[in-house]
């Protein structure tokens, strides 16, 4: 069985190193990569088109710079995009499309699929492969992500994927979630993982086992948190585990060392703070925010996850990280922190 390998290292990567992915790490990278055999690369701000802002991060580079800059150095694999409508709007698909994307991912909260609707129906429109995404799915049972999944595909899908944005899911949550999806649409079924709790690539191989077609793999994890499934160990077990990826794996790993002058392969860490944003179930993209926010205010990482998922803040509300921290300061000092910091 062929399992299709979708790396989103110049995206996902990018909420790592606070969306400052040049164009010659992209231009390196998609020359490099473009010849192992990975399906689809995706590029792009942390949280996607439109996504750059002061709030979320500037982007060193517009999405059409980026985009552009990668279409010019890949001929082999695909060139995918991410976009969370809110941040992204009709224009920026427009932008994409313009510049020759192949696949657009549309992602929403895992129960707001609604929102997403125009979208798929304009990427299918104007003839891309869509991907509908359910992001966050820790945060809904087996079922609702099933009927939520169901809307994606009536839009217009071409595929469903589901997040573990948080790190957060054990393999019988994968089992239970992606089997349902897999057994109940007509469309295939991909997962991406982060690695709080170090399950990242077990996580993506029961997805496999349970029928997933399509996983996310990033160059030696390097993604928000503590990083996603590692793209070269994951090529690795799926081979060991009998299935065709068409990923190179020795060019592969030719390629990570030759690529080691690129941030992107600085393979993350677990550090404390991942681990506990993991069993808190905190998305992954705000590790960064959430550590500025405890340096200003004087709290700790571990204080301000608690008060996040007490608030079951979703991906895309990184304003309520200053919020909780100014909250959990006033509380502890009796200020809002200022004067400790
Ligand atoms: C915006 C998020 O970073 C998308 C993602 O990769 C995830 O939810 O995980």
């Amino acid at each position: 069985m062929t399992i299709m390998i979708y790396d989103p290292t110049l995206r996902d990567g990018n909420h790592a190193i606070s969306h400052s992915l040049s164009l010659q790490d992209i231009a390196s990278y998609c020359r490099k990569v473009d010849q192992c055999g990975i399906s689809v690369i995706e590029v792009g701000h942390g949280n996607g088109l439109g996504a750059s802002s002061l709030q979320l991060g500037l982007a060193s580079h517009s999405d059409r710079a980026l985009l552009e800059c990668a279409r010019d150095n890949i001929s082999n694999a695909q060139l995918g995009v991410h976009m969370i409508p809110g941040f992204a709007k009709i224009n920026d698909i427009k932008v994409a499309v313009d510049s020759g994307v192949d696949v657009i991912r549309i992602a929403a909260h895992c129960t707001e699929a609604d929102l997403t609707k125009s979208y798929i129906e304009y990427a299918r429109k104007h003839d891309k492969t869509t991907q509908g995404v359910l992001m966050m799915t820790h945060m809904a049972d087996a079922a609702t992500l099933l009927v939520e999944a169901q809307k994606l595909q009536a839009y217009g899908s071409n595929s469903i994927v589901l997040m573990d944005s948080a790190g957060n899911y054990v393999e019988r949550d994968v089992r239970e979630k992606v089997g349902l999806l897999v057994e109940n649409l007509d469309i295939p079924v991909g997962f991406h993982a982060h690695n709080n709790l170090s399950l990242a690539v077990a996580n993506s191989l029961a997805a496999v086992e349970v029928g997933a077609t399509m996983v996310d793999g990033t160059l030696c994890g390097f993604g928000a948190g503590a990083g996603n499934t590692q793209l070269e160990v994951l090529c690795a077990v799926l081979q060991r585990h009998g299935y065709d990826t068409g990923v190179d794996l020795f060019r592969l790993c030719s390629a990570i060392d030759e690529l080691q002058d690129l941030r992107v392969t600085n393979a993350p860490t677990i550090k404390t703070s991942n681990l506990i944003s993991g069993v808190y179930g905190v998305c992954s993209g705000f590790e960064k925010h959430v550590a500025r926010a405890a340096a200003e205010f004087n709290v700790s990482p571990s204080s301000i996850y608690e008060e996040l998922s007490k608030q079951h803040v979703l991906a895309g509300q990184e304003d309520m990280i200053i919020a909780s921290a100014s909250r959990l300061a006033k509380a502890a000092h009796g200020n809002n922190g200022e004067e400790h910091a």
